[in-house]
Parts: structure tokens; sequence; C-alpha cells
């Protein structure tokens, strides 16, 4: 049946396919090589640039589970005397444990010598100086092993990776001071157009827009972690917008940018980057967002991403999220996906992949916005993700498995 569909996409242009688009920006790239270190507690959100090696055992030592009474379990009976002192987390027991005995031993306590099983307090009771179990554990209950979360000279965390605060936490509890990092992405943003009033602190007239991507795609970037660049607004002026890519170039390490990236009378970008910056213009077979544009200003990546909004920020995660990535030397992370049920329909015609702003209703199914239009900036703040609809036809019903990606993945 599909066979017989009518595509969607104009005749007489080639079209490329969003894996095909994927894969040639991919190879097109370079990682950053350079290194840093940083504290753990400033390395959120940094690539590794080596392999985090645990500088001792995490637990160093074998300690309590819980707030009870220790002893050896071969010596244990269902009551025992209790031995002077105590052992708590940071205060070891002084000495071993005299044999035959119990000690009270608090959570994260060492385990004195002598002492391999814990019973829990309320399972315990004290009589003077004698202590009660209700019943006997097995061996090693409610211990932790020396090095039972990772041993001395374990990689913790493996070059590549972008940490998290979890990692934060690991680096820090196995004493690792300094992390080897990559720098952080310098990410320019540039709008361009003759419409666009780069400001709503400024007055705009009706012919005139005020500038949504620019802010957005500065947003975008803080989200990735990278220092986001702002280089301004160009208006559709050749010398303008090449004077507004020096200054990226010389600043970042990646420059996006809005507006002009089709073939109009007004689109300076695509034009400008075809004569000074070696263009590859695509022509993507996806919606929104045909218009795609990657060339090199001043040796400096460009992703030219078309002007709509809306096509600018689905190209943005789609193309610049995963490039971004790599440059930073984390290598092309593919977002999250999950495959949810469909809680619409409709009928998609095959020739290009489509990106549906989306979110989850209370049944986990995937709702979508109202209007597909590429300007309803409104759909986007609406949406949590997107719902992917592949290159071929397809005739969603409710219930119809589908490809959601949270935005929060990107
Ligand atoms: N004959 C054709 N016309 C268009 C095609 C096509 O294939 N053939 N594609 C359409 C699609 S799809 C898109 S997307 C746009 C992309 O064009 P450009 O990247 O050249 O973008 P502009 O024309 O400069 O702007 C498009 C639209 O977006 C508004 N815009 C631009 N920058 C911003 C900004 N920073 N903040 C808010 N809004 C912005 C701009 O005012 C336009 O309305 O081309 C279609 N046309
Ligand atoms: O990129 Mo355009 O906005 O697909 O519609």
């Amino acid at each position: 049946m599909s066979e017989t569909r009518k595509s969607s996409m104009p005749p007489g242009v080639d079209w490329l396919p969003v894996d095909e688009a994927q894969a040639r920006l991919r190879a097109a790239l370079t990682p950053l090589t350079a290194v840093q270190t940083v504290a753990p507690a400033d390395a959120v959100g940094r690539v590794l640039a080596a392999d985090a090696v645990s500088r001792r055992a995490n637990p160093p030592r074998a300690n309590s589970a819980v707030d009870g009474f220790g002893f050896a379990h071969a010596d244990a009976a269902a009551e025992m005397p209790l031995a002077q002192g105590r052992a708590a987390a940071g205060q070891p027991f002084d000495g071993a444990l005299p044999q035959g005995h119990a000690v009270r031993i608090l959570t994260g306590a060492i385990l004195p010598e002598g002492v391999d099983t814990v019973v829990l307090q309320e399972e315990s009771h004290v009589t003077g100086d004698r202590v009660r179990f209700d019943r006997m554990p097995k061996p090693g209950a409610n211990t932790r092993e020396a090095g039972e979360d990772l041993p001395e000279g374990a990689v913790a965390l493996q070059a590549a990776r972008r940490l998290t605060s979890a990692d934060i936490a690991l680096a820090s509890a196995l004493g690792i001071a300094e992390l080897m990092v990559r720098p952080r992405l310098r990410v320019g943003v540039l709008s361009t157009g003759d419409e666009i009033i780069a400001s709503p602190d400024q007055p705009a007239k009706p012919h005139q827009i005020w500038d949504a991507n620019r802010p957005m795609l500065l947003a975008l970037a803080r989200g990735w972690a990278a220092e986001a660049v702002d280089l301004g607004h160009a208006p559709d002026d050749p010398a303008a917008i090449a004077a507004a890519l020096d200054r990226g170039a010389a600043g970042c390490d990646l420059i996006l940018t809005s507006g002009g990236a089709s073939a109009g009378d007004e689109d300076h970008v695509s034009r400008l980057l075809g004569e000074r910056g070696d263009l590859t213009a695509w022509r993507i077979a996806m919606k929104p967002g045909r218009p795609l544009a990657l060339a090199f200003w001043n040796g400096t990546p460009v992703i030219g991403l078309p002007g709509n909004p809306v096509a600018a920020l689905v190209c943005a995660l789609i193309f610049a999220r995963p490039a971004a990535g790599l440059i930073a030397g984390e290598g092309w992370r593919a977002p999250l996906a999950f495959t949810v049920p469909a809680g619409f329909a409709k009928s998609k015609r095959p020739g290009r992949r489509e990106y549906l702003r989306a979110r989850l209703n209370a049944d986990g199914a995937a709702e979508v916005f109202e209007s597909e239009g590429s300007g309803r900036i409104s759909g986007l703040s609406w949406a949590d993700g997107l719902v992917e609809l592949p290159d071929g036809a397809l005739e969603v019903a409710p219930g119809t498995p589908l490809r959601y990606l949270p935005f929060q993945s990107f």
C-alpha cells in the first residue's frame, strides 16, 4: 500500500535522508584534543579526557551497614557479654574485641578486629552489660566488605564520559582530587535576517520580529555544558554576517547560525558560506527543517540551521547536539528514545522523516501538538519531546508503537 502513496517531497531536488546527513556531519568533524585538570566539584558536564582510576578501595575497610551489635559469628551465642567502648563512623573501636563478646557498633563504623557479623539494634535487647538477640543472622550479615563497591586501581569513570553529579560523588569518594577533562566547548550563536530585532527590550514594528532562535540556541548550548558565546544578530548583509563569523571563528569551537539557510534571494548565510566557507548545503528529507548547512569558516565548523524556530530547534537537537558532543570529545551520541503507544492518528506519507512536538499523557501515550506549523513556537513549550516518524509511509492509529525522544535526552 505504501508504495502507491504519493511522496511528500517536491521533485527535482536531491533529498538527503536524516541518517545520511548525520553520517556526513559526523565524518566531517574532529574532536578537541586539549586536556585540562579540574577538581571533581567543578567537573559536572565536562568530558573526561582519560580514565579516572580509584586511589583506594571503596569502602577502604569492612564496616557496619546498620546500627546494632557486632561479634565473631563463630563464637556467637543468643546472649553475650558486651565489651566496653563502641565502634562508630569516624571513631574506630580501640583494640581487638575480646573473644565471646559483642560490641556496640554504628552504621559506617569499621568492623573491629574480631567482628564479622552485626545484629540490628531492633533485634537486640540490652540488660546491664549483656545483650540478647531475637535470632542469629547468617555470618557476615549487615556488613559491607572492603572494596565491595570498587577495588583500588579500578577504572571508575571511562574516558569520553560526560560527567554527571553521580560521577562527581564517585570520584570524590575514591579520593580522586583532579580529573583530566576536555576544554569546555565554546558554541557561538548568530541570528541573521533584516526582520529580526535582537532583544525584546527594543521595540518591534509589525514587519519586525523579536529574535527567538538566538536566546533558544544559547540556552540549549548552556544545557550541553558548553560556554555559550552570543555572536548577536546580523542583518541580511554579507559583510555584517562575515564579520560576525570572523568573530565567532576566532573564539568558538562551533558556530550555530539560524536563518538564511535555504536558497531565497536573501539567504546570504548559505551564499556566503558557499563562497568563502567550503559550504555543503543539504536539503534534508525531514520535517521540519529541510535546509541545513555545514561549512568551515576559518577552520571552525558552522552549522547553518533553518530560520523557522521549530525547525531550528529540531535541527539543533538532531544534528547540532550530537555534533557538539563529538567536538567536545564524548563521541556522537544518539539521544535516548523510548517506544510509546501513539495517542493520536495520522496518515504519514513516505519521503521524509517527521518530528512532531509531543508529550506523554497520563496513560503514557504520546499526544502531539495541534499544529505542525514550523513557526508555532508555543507548541515547543507545550511539548516535552519529539515523536520521530520513520522515513517511509506510516498509518498511525491510537496504540501504534512510536519512537519518543524526550527533550531531556538531548
Ligand atoms: N521556495 C521555498 N521556500 C522555502 C522552503 C523551500 O524549500 N522552498 N523551505 C521552507 C522551510 S522548510 C524553512 S525552515 C525556511 C528556512 O529558510 P531559512 O533558513 O532561509 O530562514 P529564513 O527564510 O531566514 O526564515 C524563515 C522564517 O523563520 C523566521 N526567523 C528567522 N530567524 C528567526 C529568529 N532568529 N527568531 C525567530 N524567527 C526567525 C523568519 O522570520 C521566517 O519567518 O524556508 C522556507 N521557505
Ligand atoms: O524547516 Mo521548515 O520549517 O521544515 O518547515
